[in-house]
C-alpha cells in the first residue's frame, strides 16, 4: 500500500511556526515514544535553532519500557533535554520544571548579567498531529494555571498561559509535518493512527503491521490470537479472525473486522507495550 501524507495545511503550520518561534525561548517537542524518530519534524533542528530545547517521549505507556530508557539515552547524548512522559496519567509531568531550568540555565545567567531579573522563560509545544499535545498543556498546565491576557508587544490573539515565576506557555501548540515523503515514515504514522484511518486498507495496514511485530514482538501475537509467528502475516490475520470470531454471512473469516479489532489492540496497548522504531545506523 502506498501510505501517503497529505501535507495539508503545511504552508500555514509553517508561517504559524516561524511567526511564533520570535517570541520563545524554549521548544517543547512531543513525540511519540512508539515511533520517537518518525514522530518528529524533520525540519525541527533548523526551524529550532538558536532556542533551548526539550523532547519528550509521550506517550511512554505504550511503548516498551526497555526502550523508553534508550530513546532516553539516545537524546540525552545529542545534548537534548528529554523525558519520557505519559499525558494522560501526568507521569513524569513533574520533572519537567526542573529540566526547564537546566536547559535555559545560559538564559537566565545572561538576563541575570544584563540586570534583567524575573523574566520568565517562553516556551511553545510543538508536535505532529495526534501526538498528545493539547492533552500534554492541560496536564502540565493543570488547573491551576492562569491565562494571562495578549501581552503588549505580542502579537495580537497569542495567549500565554503562566506556570509559575519562571515559566510562560504559549497556549496553542505548534502542528508540524512528519517527513511525509518517506514511505516507512508513513507506514508507522498509520500503525500508531496518526495518518486518516479513511485513506488506509484495513487489512493491508494490518499484515504490514503483523510483519513489523512479529519481527520484534513475536510472542504477543501468539499469546493473543494463538497465531503462529512464523505464518506469513496474512496466514497471522485469519489467525486473529479465529480467536476473535470474527465471521461475515456464510461463515467466511472477516479479515477487515479482524484486521480493525488488531490495529486497535495494537493501538491500546492491548498488545502489549511495544516500540516499533529502534536505534539503528540509520538514525545513530
Ligand atoms: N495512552 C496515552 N494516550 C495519550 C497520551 N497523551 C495523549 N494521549 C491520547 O492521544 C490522543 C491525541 O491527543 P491530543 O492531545 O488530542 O493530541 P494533539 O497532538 O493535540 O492532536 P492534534 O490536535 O491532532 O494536533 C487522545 O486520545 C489522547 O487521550 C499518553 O501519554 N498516553
Amino acid at each position: 500500500m502506498n501510505y501517503q501524507w497529505y501535507p495539508g495545511h503545511m504552508t500555514k503550520a509553517r508561517r504559524m511556526m516561524q511567526e511564533n518561534i520570535k517570541l520563545i525561548d524554549l521548544v517543547i517537542e512531543l513525540v511519540d515514544a512508539r515511533i520517537p524518530i518518525s514522530s518528529r519534524n524533520p525540519d525541527i533542528d533548523e526551524l529550532g535553532k538558536g532556542k533551548s530545547r526539550i523532547i519528550l517521549l509521550n506517550k511512554s505507556d505504550l511503548a516498551d519500557p526497555v526502550w523508553n530508557k534508550k530513546w532516553v539515552e539516545y537524546f540525552a547524548a545529542k545534548g537534548m533535554g528529554v523525558l519520557e512522559i505519559n499525558s494522560r496519567t501526568g507521569m513524569g509531568i513533574k520533572s519537567i520544571q526542573g529540566l526547564v531550568q537546566e536547559v535555559c540555565k545560559e538564559k537566565i545567567e545572561r538576563d541575570r548579567k544584563r540586570g534583567i531579573v524575573n523574566r520568565p522563560v517562553r516556551a511553545m509545544v510543538v508536535g505532529i498531529p495526534n501526538v498528545g499535545k493539547s492533552t500534554f498543556i492541560n496536564s502540565f498546565a493543570g488547573k491551576a494555571c492562569a491565562k494571562t491576557g495578549n501581552k503588549p508587544g505580542v502579537t495580537k490573539g497569542k495567549q500565554w498561559i503562566r506556570l509559575n515565576k519562571g515559566l510562560e506557555l504559549l497556549d496553542t501548540p505548534g502542528i508540524l509535518w512528519p517527513k511525509f515523503e518517506d514511505q516507512q515514515v508513513g507506514m508507522r504514522l498509520a500503525f500508531i493512527g496518526s495518518m486518516n484511518d479513511e485513506i488506509l486498507i484495513p487489512d493491508e495496514l494490518a499484515c504490514d503491521l503483523i510483519g513489523a511485530i512479529k519481527e520484534l514482538y513475536p510472542k504477543a501475537l501468539q499469546e493473543r490470537y494463538a497465531a503462529d509467528p512464523v505464518g506469513k502475516p496474512i496466514e497471522i490475520l485469519e489467525a486473529v479472525a479465529e480467536s476473535r470470531k470474527c465471521y461475515s454471512k456464510g461463515e467466511q473469516l472477516d479479515l477487515v473486522k479482524a484486521s480493525g479489532l488488531l490495529i486497535d489492540d495494537f493501538r491500546s496497548g492491548k498488545l502489549g507495550r511495544m516500540t516499533l522504531e529502534r536505534i539503528d545506523s540509520d538514525n545513530e
